[in-house]
Protein backbone atom coordinates (compact mmCIF):
# COMPACT_ATOMS: atom_id res chain seq x y z
CA UNK A 1 0.00 0.00 0.00
CA UNK A 2 1.25 3.35 -0.78
CA UNK A 3 1.14 5.78 2.21
CA UNK A 4 0.39 9.02 2.27
CA UNK A 5 3.70 11.25 1.04
CA UNK A 6 4.33 14.51 2.66
CA UNK A 7 6.97 17.06 1.72
CA UNK A 8 9.04 18.25 4.75
CA UNK A 9 10.60 21.19 2.49
CA UNK A 10 7.26 22.75 2.09
CA UNK A 11 6.78 22.60 5.75
CA UNK A 12 9.97 24.68 6.08
CA UNK A 13 9.62 26.74 2.80
CA UNK A 14 8.63 30.02 4.76
CA UNK A 15 5.02 30.14 2.61
CA UNK A 16 2.11 30.29 4.63
CA UNK A 17 0.60 28.17 2.11
CA UNK A 18 2.45 25.29 1.55
CA UNK A 19 3.09 24.98 5.68
CA UNK A 20 -0.72 25.35 6.21
CA UNK A 21 -1.20 22.26 3.32
CA UNK A 22 1.51 20.09 5.15
CA UNK A 23 -0.15 20.35 8.21
CA UNK A 24 -3.54 19.47 6.83
CA UNK A 25 -1.76 16.69 5.45
CA UNK A 26 0.14 15.29 8.21
CA UNK A 27 -2.38 15.52 10.18
CA UNK A 28 -5.55 14.22 8.34
CA UNK A 29 -2.98 11.04 7.33
CA UNK A 30 -2.47 10.22 11.06
CA UNK A 31 -6.05 10.68 11.80
CA UNK A 32 -6.24 8.03 9.19
CA UNK A 33 -3.78 5.71 8.67
CA UNK A 34 -1.13 7.09 11.30
CA UNK A 35 1.72 6.16 8.34
CA UNK A 36 3.48 8.30 6.30
CA UNK A 37 6.63 8.88 4.07
CA UNK A 38 8.36 12.02 4.18
CA UNK A 39 10.42 13.71 1.48
CA UNK A 40 12.81 15.71 1.80
CA UNK A 41 13.34 14.75 5.79
CA UNK A 42 16.14 16.28 5.81
CA UNK A 43 18.50 13.49 6.96
CA UNK A 44 21.42 13.42 4.99
CA UNK A 45 22.11 10.67 2.36
CA UNK A 46 25.90 10.05 3.17
CA UNK A 47 24.93 9.47 7.21
CA UNK A 48 22.34 7.29 5.96
CA UNK A 49 24.53 4.90 3.82
CA UNK A 50 27.30 5.02 7.00
CA UNK A 51 24.93 3.78 8.98
CA UNK A 52 23.59 1.13 7.38
CA UNK A 53 27.33 0.19 6.65
CA UNK A 54 28.31 0.68 10.11
CA UNK A 55 25.51 -1.48 11.33
CA UNK A 56 26.10 -4.58 8.95
CA UNK A 57 29.85 -4.62 10.10
CA UNK A 58 28.23 -4.78 14.01
CA UNK A 59 26.04 -7.16 13.34
CA UNK A 60 28.67 -9.48 11.64
CA UNK A 61 30.69 -9.76 14.31
CA UNK A 62 30.43 -13.06 16.37
CA UNK A 63 28.11 -13.61 18.66
CA UNK A 64 29.73 -13.79 21.42
CA UNK A 65 31.73 -10.29 20.90
CA UNK A 66 28.26 -8.91 20.33
CA UNK A 67 27.25 -10.15 23.63
CA UNK A 68 29.92 -8.16 25.37
CA UNK A 69 27.69 -5.77 24.47
CA UNK A 70 24.88 -6.66 25.94
CA UNK A 71 23.75 -5.31 29.46
CA UNK A 72 20.66 -6.86 31.04
CA UNK A 73 20.24 -4.36 33.77
CA UNK A 74 19.92 -1.52 31.51
CA UNK A 75 16.83 -3.68 29.92
CA UNK A 76 18.24 -3.02 26.20
CA UNK A 77 18.21 0.24 26.20
CA UNK A 78 21.35 0.68 25.26
CA UNK A 79 23.83 -1.57 23.34
CA UNK A 80 23.49 -4.82 21.82
CA UNK A 81 19.79 -7.44 22.41
CA UNK A 82 20.95 -10.73 21.44
CA UNK A 83 18.25 -12.88 18.96
CA UNK A 84 15.06 -13.87 20.42
CA UNK A 85 15.06 -11.29 23.77
CA UNK A 86 12.02 -9.44 22.71
CA UNK A 87 8.57 -10.27 22.36
CA UNK A 88 6.08 -8.22 21.41
CA UNK A 89 3.58 -6.90 23.94
CA UNK A 90 0.76 -9.76 24.81
CA UNK A 91 2.77 -12.11 22.42
CA UNK A 92 5.07 -15.18 24.10
CA UNK A 93 7.00 -16.29 21.01
CA UNK A 94 10.05 -13.87 20.76
CA UNK A 95 11.14 -11.63 17.72
CA UNK A 96 13.37 -13.18 14.99
CA UNK A 97 15.99 -10.18 15.71
CA UNK A 98 18.99 -9.13 17.24
CA UNK A 99 19.49 -5.00 17.85
CA UNK A 100 21.56 -2.62 19.42
CA UNK A 101 20.46 0.71 20.78
CA UNK A 102 22.06 4.16 21.12
CA UNK A 103 20.42 6.95 23.13
CA UNK A 104 20.68 10.51 24.24
CA UNK A 105 24.02 12.59 25.06
CA UNK A 106 23.10 15.54 27.22
CA UNK A 107 25.49 18.48 26.14
CA UNK A 108 24.17 21.52 27.71
CA UNK A 109 24.61 20.55 31.92
CA UNK A 110 20.98 19.93 31.52
CA UNK A 111 19.61 17.63 34.61
CA UNK A 112 18.30 15.15 32.52
CA UNK A 113 21.93 13.50 31.93
CA UNK A 114 21.56 12.17 35.20
CA UNK A 115 18.32 9.61 34.16
CA UNK A 116 20.48 8.70 31.15
CA UNK A 117 22.92 5.48 31.31
CA UNK A 118 26.13 5.75 29.34
CA UNK A 119 25.98 4.87 25.34
CA UNK A 120 28.06 1.56 24.70
CA UNK A 121 31.18 2.18 22.63
CA UNK A 122 31.58 -0.13 20.33
CA UNK A 123 35.44 -0.74 19.50
CA UNK A 124 35.48 -3.17 16.36
CA UNK A 125 33.56 -0.63 14.18
CA UNK A 126 35.95 2.27 13.36
CA UNK A 127 33.30 5.50 13.89
CA UNK A 128 30.21 3.67 15.06
CA UNK A 129 29.87 5.65 18.07
CA UNK A 130 30.31 9.32 16.09
CA UNK A 131 27.53 7.95 13.15
CA UNK A 132 25.05 6.79 15.58
CA UNK A 133 25.75 10.51 17.09
CA UNK A 134 25.31 12.23 14.16
CA UNK A 135 21.96 10.10 13.37
CA UNK A 136 20.37 11.04 16.66
CA UNK A 137 21.09 14.65 16.17
CA UNK A 138 19.54 14.45 12.51
CA UNK A 139 16.32 12.30 13.59
CA UNK A 140 16.08 14.73 16.57
CA UNK A 141 15.61 17.55 13.92
CA UNK A 142 12.90 16.34 11.26
CA UNK A 143 11.28 14.73 14.33
CA UNK A 144 10.94 18.47 15.86
CA UNK A 145 9.92 19.55 12.61
CA UNK A 146 6.69 17.03 12.21
CA UNK A 147 6.22 17.47 15.64
CA UNK A 148 5.71 21.62 15.34
CA UNK A 149 3.35 20.51 12.06
CA UNK A 150 1.57 17.82 14.73
CA UNK A 151 1.37 20.97 17.50
CA UNK A 152 -0.14 22.85 14.64
CA UNK A 153 -2.54 20.77 13.49
CA UNK A 154 -3.76 20.52 17.39
CA UNK A 155 -3.98 23.79 17.17
CA UNK A 156 -1.62 24.13 19.77
CA UNK A 157 1.38 26.64 20.03
CA UNK A 158 3.71 25.10 17.29
CA UNK A 159 6.69 25.30 19.59
CA UNK A 160 4.01 22.57 22.21
CA UNK A 161 6.63 19.62 21.95
CA UNK A 162 10.23 21.50 21.57
CA UNK A 163 10.93 21.66 24.80
CA UNK A 164 9.60 18.43 26.60
CA UNK A 165 11.95 16.63 23.54
CA UNK A 166 14.62 18.92 23.79
CA UNK A 167 16.86 16.36 25.49
CA UNK A 168 14.44 13.68 25.58
CA UNK A 169 14.73 10.21 26.00
CA UNK A 170 14.93 8.92 22.09
CA UNK A 171 16.14 5.80 21.02
CA UNK A 172 17.86 5.01 17.99
CA UNK A 173 17.86 1.49 17.27
CA UNK A 174 19.53 -0.49 14.94
CA UNK A 175 17.58 -4.08 13.63
CA UNK A 176 18.74 -7.22 12.21
CA UNK A 177 16.84 -10.39 11.08
CA UNK A 178 18.91 -12.43 10.54
CA UNK A 179 18.99 -15.17 7.32
CA UNK A 180 15.80 -17.83 8.11
CA UNK A 181 17.79 -21.04 7.77
CA UNK A 182 14.79 -23.46 8.61
CA UNK A 183 11.28 -23.35 8.18
CA UNK A 184 9.99 -21.00 10.21
CA UNK A 185 7.99 -21.85 13.16
CA UNK A 186 5.72 -18.35 12.52
CA UNK A 187 5.83 -16.24 9.33
CA UNK A 188 6.72 -12.94 11.27
CA UNK A 189 9.97 -11.70 12.08
CA UNK A 190 8.70 -8.97 14.27
CA UNK A 191 5.06 -9.91 15.75
CA UNK A 192 2.39 -7.04 16.07
CA UNK A 193 2.95 -4.07 18.11
CA UNK A 194 2.20 -0.63 18.74
CA UNK A 195 5.47 2.03 19.01
CA UNK A 196 5.52 3.25 22.57
CA UNK A 197 6.95 6.54 21.63
CA UNK A 198 5.74 10.15 20.73
CA UNK A 199 6.88 9.40 16.52
CA UNK A 200 8.94 6.82 15.12
CA UNK A 201 10.88 7.73 11.70
CA UNK A 202 12.07 4.41 10.28
CA UNK A 203 14.84 5.11 7.65
CA UNK A 204 16.11 2.66 4.90
CA UNK A 205 15.61 0.89 1.71
CA UNK A 206 15.43 -2.78 3.15
CA UNK A 207 12.10 -1.88 4.58
CA UNK A 208 10.47 -5.02 2.62
CA UNK A 209 8.04 -6.75 5.06
CA UNK A 210 6.95 -4.03 7.22
CA UNK A 211 2.83 -4.36 7.53
CA UNK A 212 0.32 -2.42 9.01
CA UNK A 213 -3.06 -3.30 10.20
CA UNK A 214 -5.74 -0.99 8.40
CA UNK A 215 -9.44 0.17 10.17
CA UNK A 216 -10.67 -2.66 8.42
CA UNK A 217 -8.84 -5.40 9.92
CA UNK A 218 -6.47 -6.51 6.78
CA UNK A 219 -2.16 -6.53 7.07
CA UNK A 220 -1.08 -4.01 3.74
CA UNK A 221 2.77 -3.54 3.05
CA UNK A 222 3.94 -0.71 3.56
CA UNK A 223 6.13 0.54 0.93
CA UNK A 224 8.03 4.19 0.47
CA UNK A 225 10.99 5.15 -1.70
CA UNK A 226 14.23 4.69 -0.88
CA UNK A 227 14.31 8.44 -0.65
CA UNK A 228 11.47 9.17 1.63
CA UNK A 229 11.27 7.81 5.68
CA UNK A 230 8.14 6.50 7.18
CA UNK A 231 7.28 8.34 10.03
CA UNK A 232 4.38 6.79 12.01
CA UNK A 233 2.59 7.70 15.15
CA UNK A 234 3.38 6.14 18.67
CA UNK A 235 1.05 5.55 21.87
CA UNK A 236 2.35 8.39 23.08
CA UNK A 237 1.21 10.50 21.10
CA UNK A 238 -2.57 8.70 20.63
CA UNK A 239 -2.49 8.59 24.44
CA UNK A 240 -1.86 12.72 24.63
CA UNK A 241 -4.32 13.35 22.04
CA UNK A 242 -7.27 10.60 23.23
CA UNK A 243 -7.06 8.34 20.72
CA UNK A 244 -7.71 11.77 17.75
CA UNK A 245 -4.30 10.59 15.89
CA UNK A 246 -4.02 6.79 15.76
CA UNK A 247 -0.61 4.87 17.12
CA UNK A 248 -1.61 1.92 14.06
CA UNK A 249 -0.53 -1.52 15.22
CA UNK A 250 2.60 -3.14 12.11
CA UNK A 251 4.44 -5.65 11.81
CA UNK A 252 7.19 -7.26 10.44
CA UNK A 253 6.91 -10.65 8.03
CA UNK A 254 9.05 -13.24 6.68
CA UNK A 255 10.30 -12.34 2.75
CA UNK A 256 9.06 -15.00 0.45
CA UNK A 257 11.57 -18.76 0.54
CA UNK A 258 13.66 -17.41 -2.43
CA UNK A 259 14.52 -14.25 -0.09
CA UNK A 260 15.13 -16.21 3.37
CA UNK A 261 18.97 -16.46 2.88
CA UNK A 262 19.42 -12.65 3.15
CA UNK A 263 19.23 -10.79 6.15
CA UNK A 264 17.00 -7.68 6.88
CA UNK A 265 18.22 -4.56 8.56
CA UNK A 266 16.09 -1.64 9.54
CA UNK A 267 16.85 1.40 11.73
CA UNK A 268 13.96 3.29 13.52
CA UNK A 269 13.86 6.40 15.57
CA UNK A 270 12.00 6.30 17.96
CA UNK A 271 11.35 9.92 19.54
CA UNK A 272 10.67 10.12 23.05
CA UNK A 273 10.27 13.12 25.02
CA UNK A 274 11.68 13.79 28.78
CA UNK A 275 10.34 11.89 31.32
CA UNK A 276 8.72 14.38 33.08
CA UNK A 277 6.42 15.38 30.14
CA UNK A 278 2.37 14.95 30.80
CA UNK A 279 0.66 12.63 28.84
CA UNK A 280 -2.43 13.95 29.97
CA UNK A 281 -5.03 13.93 27.54
CA UNK A 282 -5.23 17.29 25.76
CA UNK A 283 -8.57 19.47 26.34
CA UNK A 284 -8.56 20.18 23.12
CA UNK A 285 -8.80 16.49 22.03
CA UNK A 286 -11.59 15.64 24.83
CA UNK A 287 -15.64 16.46 24.14
CA UNK A 288 -18.80 14.79 24.82
CA UNK A 289 -18.40 12.41 21.85
CA UNK A 290 -14.78 11.37 23.01
CA UNK A 291 -14.82 11.22 26.38
CA UNK A 292 -10.78 10.96 28.23
CA UNK A 293 -9.70 7.87 27.16
CA UNK A 294 -6.69 7.42 29.89
CA UNK A 295 -5.31 8.36 33.08
CA UNK A 296 -2.68 10.96 33.75
CA UNK A 297 0.59 10.01 33.41
CA UNK A 298 4.00 11.01 32.84
CA UNK A 299 6.23 9.64 29.84
CA UNK A 300 8.67 8.38 32.50
CA UNK A 301 5.94 6.45 33.61
CA UNK A 302 4.34 5.04 31.37
CA UNK A 303 7.24 3.72 29.33
CA UNK A 304 8.51 1.99 32.61
CA UNK A 305 4.89 -0.05 32.31
CA UNK A 306 5.75 -0.82 28.42
CA UNK A 307 9.10 -2.14 29.09
CA UNK A 308 7.71 -4.67 31.99
CA UNK A 309 5.08 -5.11 29.52
CA UNK A 310 7.73 -6.20 26.28
CA UNK A 311 9.85 -8.30 28.58
CA UNK A 312 13.06 -5.81 28.50
CA UNK A 313 12.57 -4.57 32.13
CA UNK A 314 11.60 -6.50 35.32
O1 LIG B 1 11.92 -3.38 11.12
C1 LIG B 1 11.05 -2.56 10.82
O2 LIG B 1 10.90 -2.16 9.66
C2 LIG B 1 10.11 -2.04 11.86
C3 LIG B 1 10.52 -2.36 13.23
C4 LIG B 1 9.53 -1.89 14.24
O3 LIG B 1 8.37 -1.72 13.97
C5 LIG B 1 9.99 -1.60 15.61
O4 LIG B 1 11.14 -1.94 15.95
O5 LIG B 1 9.20 -1.01 16.37
FE1 LIG C 1 7.39 -0.64 15.51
Amino acid sequence: MAIPVVNLADFLSGDPQLKQQFVEQLGKAYEETGFVAVKNHGIPDDLISDIYRQVQQFFSLPTEKKKQYEIPELAGQRGYTSFGREHAKGSDAPDLKEFYQHGQTVEDGDASKDEYPDNVQIDEVPGFTDTFNKAYRAFEKSGKSLLQAIALYLGLDEHYFDEPIHNGNSILRAIHYPPITQEPKSAIRAEQHEDINLITLLVGASADGLQILTKQGDWVGVTSLPEQIVVNVGDMLQRLTNNRLRSTTHRVVNPPREFWHTSRFSIPFFLHPKSQMSLACLESCIDPGHPKAYPDATAGEYLDERLREIGLKK
